[in-house]
C-alpha cells in the first residue's frame, strides 16, 4: 500500500438537499471500505443487482481488466497518462495507488451529479481513499466491511484465484494493517453472508433493505 501524494482532498458540496428526510444529520454519501478479499466487490455487485435506489460510483483504474469485466461497468480502465491529466486537473475526489501497482480513484464530478440527482452515492473504495474522503466529506457515513474471521479471509483470497502467492502474500500483509483500521469507521458490517450484509449495508444508509427487485 503506498500513500500517493496528493493534496488534501477538496469537497463535492453537500447541501442540506443531500442528506436523507430520515435526519437531517444523515449524509447520502457511503464508503464502503474493507481489507482485500473481504467481498466488497461481491456486496457491491449484489446493491447494484438488487438496489437501483443506490448509485455505486464506478472507479477509474489504471489497472488492466479482467476477462469478466466491462469498461464502464466494473471500472473505467484508463491509460497512465489519462489518470495523470484527471489528477492534475484535480478532477479526482480521491485516489489510491493500491496493492503496490495500480492507480484507483473517485471522480469528483459523477459524485456530484449523482448527489445532485438525489441519489443515495455508495463508494466502494480503499482505506487510504476512504480516509481523503473522510477529510473531504467528513459527513459521510464511513462502513468498513470485515471478515467474520482471519482464516476465511485467507480462504476467500486464496479461492478467488486471482492473484499469485507472492501476491496473495503481499495483500495479506496489507490487510493486517487494514484491519487495524476498523475503529476509524462509523460502522463495522460483517460479511458472513453477502445478502445479509448487504441488507445491513443499506440500512445504514438510511434505506429500507426490503425494499428491493
Ligand atoms: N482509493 C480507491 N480505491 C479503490 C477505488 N476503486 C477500487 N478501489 C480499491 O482497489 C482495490 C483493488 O480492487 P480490484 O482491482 O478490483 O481488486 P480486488 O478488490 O482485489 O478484486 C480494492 O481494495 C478496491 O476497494 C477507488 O476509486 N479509489
Ligand atoms: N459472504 C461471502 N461468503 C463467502 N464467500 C464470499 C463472500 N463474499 C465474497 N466472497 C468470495 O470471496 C472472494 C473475494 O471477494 P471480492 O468481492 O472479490 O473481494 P474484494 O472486492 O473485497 O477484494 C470471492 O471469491 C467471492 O466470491
Amino acid at each position: 500500500m503506498t500513500t500517493p501524494d496528493v493534496p488534501a482532498a477538496r469537497p463535492v458540496s453537500l447541501r442540506p438537499e443531500h442528506r436523507s428526510a430520515a435526519g437531517a444529520e444523515r449524509p447520502r454519501v457511503t464508503v464502503l471500505a474493507g481489507p482485500t478479499a473481504v467481498g466488497k466487490g461481491t456486496v457491491s455487485q449484489f446493491i447494484r443487482e438488487h438496489y437501483p435506489q443506490v448509485w455505486l460510483s464506478v472507479s477509474a483504474t489504471t489497472r488492466q481488466p479482467r476477462p469478466n469485466e466491462r469498461e464502464g461497468q466494473h471500472y473505467f480502465f484508463v491509460e497512465p497518462e489519462h489518470f495523470d491529466e484527471l489528477v492534475s486537473r484535480d478532477q479526482m475526489l480521491e485516489w489510491a495507488v493500491v496493492h503496490g501497482v495500480n492507480r484507483y480513484g473517485t471522480r469528483r464530478d459523477t459524485v456530484q451529479r449523482a448527489l445532485d440527482d438525489g441519489q443515495h452515492v455508495l463508494l466502494e473504495i480503499d482505506l487510504q481513499g476512504a480516509r481523503q474522503v473522510r477529510q473531504a466529506m467528513p459527513e459521510a457515513t464511513f462502513v468498513f466491511l470485515s471478515p467474520p474471521n482471519w482464516d476465511e479471509l485467507v480462504h476467500r483470497l486464496v479461492g478467488r484465484g486471482t492473484e499469485s502467492p507472492e501476491e496473495q502474500r503481499r495483500r495479506l500483509e496489507t490487510a493486517r494493517m487494514e484491519l487495524a483500521a476498523e475503529p476509524e469507521f462509523d460502522a463495522v458490517v460483517v460479511n458472513d453472508t453477502v445478502e445479509r450484509a448487504a441488507r445491513e449495508l443499506v440500512r445504514i444508509m438510511g434505506l429500507d433493505p426490503d425494499d428491493h427487485l
